[in-house]
């Protein structure tokens, strides 16, 4: 029977799409494939015909129309994350083969239909988290034979987590929805973070669901509860009212502990003065009057104050070694991060604030602004815009549970060479540091949407207190200063050398724990032993794609990561050299095709020589 040729499909498709500029490559001039060749952007092909589409990042909305894409007959895959997609969800279960579904951070919403998955035999990992879903998890997702991947996060799921009822199930993520009741049993070996930020849940692994005695007191008991309990709460009212009509009330951002992204409120008291004015010239030399006050860097900020950003509820960044950092919404709905530092006072007051100032002056595509300060001697608190993207760290080491496949090659290239960028501009700009960054690594290096790297944290060690900044800061954790106390202006470079190194393994870098609390072997020693063994295709990060052409230059940044990486001072390279060696390693070494990311996500045929299961272990 005559079937559509694959064009036409695909361009009824893009016809059914909004925004579709980016798919200017889509024409009836050439084919989708040409063999494995893809001509068409975001088209995945093999021998010949479609099996994925891949269309990410390309600010696509309109309609998904299902009944056009249904006529591939080779399609396994499909990607649309990162786009502006609405409305409820395509009915996927018309793509019966579909092996993999992404349609994370888009603006899909209303309830998913309890049979919205029936038949989808073939689907091993779903991710639709970022959206605005709500209602019941489907059901039908839950009897799914593969289903390895599921991730809901960052919706408005709510009710009770069903029970999954195949034991392959691998990871989930219902984080940041409003799910309550009891975990099912089948879930209580995943991760805590996979549930964090719901409304009430309970059961392992997170803490075990309150006895039922509860429901079953009588209804005097709990009217006779809920009394006391909030005469209690009006006494300490009463008390609180009374303290801070005594005193005035000290800043204080309330940072429970808690566990990493999970969402708490930060609250704030503020002093009357406090809350009044926001700038403050640094210039201006009022004394301690004006200590409240967050001091601006930078003319084009926004400005407000530090009631803005703390009386509002905040979320928990996370806890580093100095102090937590939260994230908080200002009025126009632009969102700040705030980070705490303790043990900063190395420097008094005024060397402090002209050294701030210094930082603020900086600016560069690959470093994150300073925006403001604010100071106190007991803490201070530094002020810069939020990186929607999260950090490398993230990306490399807790994608699967945010629903993003790992940054490929490419990407981790580019990343490289903006922190190189970055780097070799602190250098330039700071020339009187030894160590101008100072606190070089996965965490601090920020990305934005299209994946450019923004350094935070960096030109911190003048300020910091010398035995503090001994004990956390990523500088002292080098060779030399374990060695003998010192450090040099390579010491930045080593830092730089063991990312490039976690970049291309995909493996956490132990050197940076304390002494002790790592694994036997650090990452620079494993890497050294594997090329000695000529083992070199097990150092990369599979996550990084299968990619025919780039070895060779995949190899090419390993050697520099190792060159930077050197214990011997001596022998490593400065940083100049290797900026120098990484802009020469490009994304392939010949004009051939380079294999899409999507082949480490076992969707791929295994004519090429990967097999179809899913590896999960990020070893
Ligand atoms: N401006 C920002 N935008 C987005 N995420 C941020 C921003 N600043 C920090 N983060 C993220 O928030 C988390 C906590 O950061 P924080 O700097 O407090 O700790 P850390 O980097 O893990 O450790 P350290 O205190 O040693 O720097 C990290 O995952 C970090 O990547």
């Amino acid at each position: 029977s005559y079937s559509k040729p694959e064009s036409e499909i695909l361009l009824g498709f893009k016809a059914s799409l909004a925004n579709n500029d980016a798919l200017l490559s889509w024409n009836s001039s050439t084919t989708p494939c040409s063999g494995d060749k893809e001509n068409w952007v975001g088209v995945l092909c093999d021998n010949g015909n479609v099996w994925g589409l891949k269309l990410e990042n390309m600010g696509l909305s309109g309609v998904i129309d299902v009944e056009v894409i249904k006529e591939l007959p080779g399609l396994r895959t499909i990607s649309l994350m990162n786009n502006n997609f609405d409305g409820s969800i395509p009915s996927l279960k018309k793509l019966g083969a579909l092996k993999s579904v992404y349609l994370s951070n888009n603006k899909f919403s209303g309830e998913i239909e309890s049979n919205a998955f029936d038949g989808m035999q073939s689907l091993k990992k779903i991710h639709l988290a970022n959206n605005q879903f709500k209602g019941l998890i489907p059901l039908s997702l839950t009897i799914l034979p593969k289903l390895i991947e599921v991730s809901l996060a960052g919706n408005h799921f709510n009710g009770e987590i069903p029970d999954f009822k195949i034991g392959i199930l691998k990871s989930i993520n219902v984080s940041n929805n409003e799910l309550e009741g009891q975990i099912p049993q089948s879930l209580s070996k995943m991760s805590m973070y996979s549930f964090s930020g719901n409304g009430n849940l309970c059961g392992a692994p997170l803490t075990s669901c309150s006895s039922s005695t509860s429901k079953k007191l009588p209804v005097v008991m709990i009217a006779v509860l809920a009394v006391s309990v909030l005469a209690a709460l009006a006494a300490i009212l009463a008390v609180v009212i009374l303290l801070r009509r005594r005193h005035h009330t000290p800043l204080s951002v309330e940072a429970r502990p808690t566990v990493r992204g999970h969402k708490k409120a930060a609250s704030a008291d503020l002093d009357r003065e406090e809350q009044g004015s926001s700038v403050h010239s640094t210039t201006s030399k009022k004394g301690e009057n004006n200590s409240g006050k967050l001091t601006f860097l930078r003319d084009t900020a926004e400005r407000f104050d530090l009631g803005d950003l703390l009386k509002a509820s905040a979320e928990v960044l996370g806890s580093g070694y100095f102090g937590s950092s939260y994230k908080a919404a200002l009025v126009t709905g632009k969102m700040m991060v705030v980070k705490r530092f303790r043990h900063m006072n190395n420097v008094g007051r005024e060397e402090f604030q002209e050294h701030m100032r210094r930082l603020g002056r900086l600016g560069h595509t690959n470093l994150l602004p300073l925006v403001a300060f604010y100071y106190r001697k007991e803490e201070k608190l530094l002020v810069s815009e939020y990186v929607n993207n999260v950090s490398l760290a993230v990306h490399l080491h807790g994608n699967r549970s945010r629903g993003h496949p790992s940054p490929d090659w490419p990407t981790r290239l580019k990343i490289i060479k903006g922190v190189a960028k970055g780097l070799q501009y602190l250098y330039n700009e700071l020339p009187s540091l030894i160590i101008p960054h100072g606190h070089l690594k996965s965490s601090n290096v920020l990305l934005n949407e299209s994946f450019e790297p923004l350094l935070t944290d960096y030109g911190l060690v003048p300020v910091v207190n010398q035995e503090h900044a001994q004990e956390v800061m990523v500088a002292y954790k080098s060779p030399e200063h374990k060695q003998n106390g010192r450090v040099t202006k390579k010491t930045d470079v080593w830092s730089f050398g063991i990312l490039i190194l976690e970049t291309l393994t995909g493996k956490f870098p132990t050197n940076y724990l304390q002494q002790g609390k790592g694994s036997d072997t650090d990452l620079v020693t494993w890497v050294n032993s594997m090329v000695r063994e000529g083992s070199t295709g097990e150092v990369f990060d599979k996550d990084m794609g299968a990619t025919k052409n780039s070895e060779g230059e995949m190899m090419k940044l390993l050697k520099i990561g190792m060159a930077c990486a050197e214990v011997d001072v001596e022998k490593r390279c400065d940083l100049k050299e290797a900026i120098e060696k990484i802009e020469e390693v490009k994304e392939k070494d010949n004009d051939e095709e380079f294999y899409s990311s999507y082949t480490s996500e076992g969707d791929v045929k295994s004519s090429r020589g990967l097999s179809d299961d899913f590896s999960y272990s990020l070893s």
